[in-house]
């Protein structure tokens, strides 16, 4: 995924407005652009422009840093090669079993466990994934299902990797169904 921005896209119809935004922006990419790839929560980045929004994107991109939140909602971006080490059984163990990790799939995926499995009773879940095509929509979705598959059912390494196919091939077969409605989201319920 390309992650572009340039300062000269901002603009105003109010001179002086426009004059001290792009002070502002010059000012938190310029000074702190050693600093850009450290933003783990878009909410963070002040001023919040595409472009200021997009630099720390490109930043973290650049140092292999892949997800990125920005409030309760995850940005991933496609790493456009394998990256075994960011998806392996540790590190899904890891995820399910602390609480404050950096920015991860596996942290949406552990706080919807954690609803449904609610002490309270069980709280419905959905997981909307969107993105334009090939962002990784699919991708994030068999990421999610592994993710419970290996969460909820531990016990047996086979039965294990048996409901994990098993789930990821029925999620993976309704995507014809909502590509037909025009649908570029990807929506797990549970
Ligand atoms: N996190 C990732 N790590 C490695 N490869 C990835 C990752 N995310 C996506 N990819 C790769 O990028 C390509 C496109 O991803 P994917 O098919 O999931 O996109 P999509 O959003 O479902 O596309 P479409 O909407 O066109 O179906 C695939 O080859 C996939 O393996």
């Amino acid at each position: 995924m390309q992650v572009q921005g340039s300062v000269q896209e901002v603009s105003s119809s109010d001179g002086c407005l426009n004059d001290s935004l792009e002070d502002e922006i010059l000012a938190f990419l310029i000074d702190g652009e050693a600093q850009l790839h450290t933003y783990d929560d878009l909410t963070k980045v002040n001023p919040v422009t595409p472009t200021t929004v997009l630099r720390c994107l490109q930043a973290r991109y650049s140092v292999k840093v892949f997800y990125t939140h920005a409030g309760c909602t995850l940005v991933a971006l496609n790493p456009f090669r394998p990256v075994p080490e960011l998806y392996s059984l540790d590190v899904m163990k890891e995820y399910h079993n602390a609480a404050q990790l950096k920015p991860h799939i596996f942290i949406v995926a552990e706080e919807a466990y954690r609803n449904v499995q609610g002490q309270l009773g069980p709280v419905n879940q959905s997981l909307v994934v969107s993105g334009e095509s090939g962002a990784g929509k699919t991708w994030t979705s068999r990421c999610l299902m592994k993710y419970y598959a290996t969460v909820a059912a531990p016990s047996s390494v086979v039965e294990s990797h048996d409901t994990v196919e098993r789930i990821e091939r029925r999620v993976l077969d309704s995507n014809p169904i909502m590509e037909a409605f025009g649908m570029t989201v990807g929506l797990l319920s549970f």
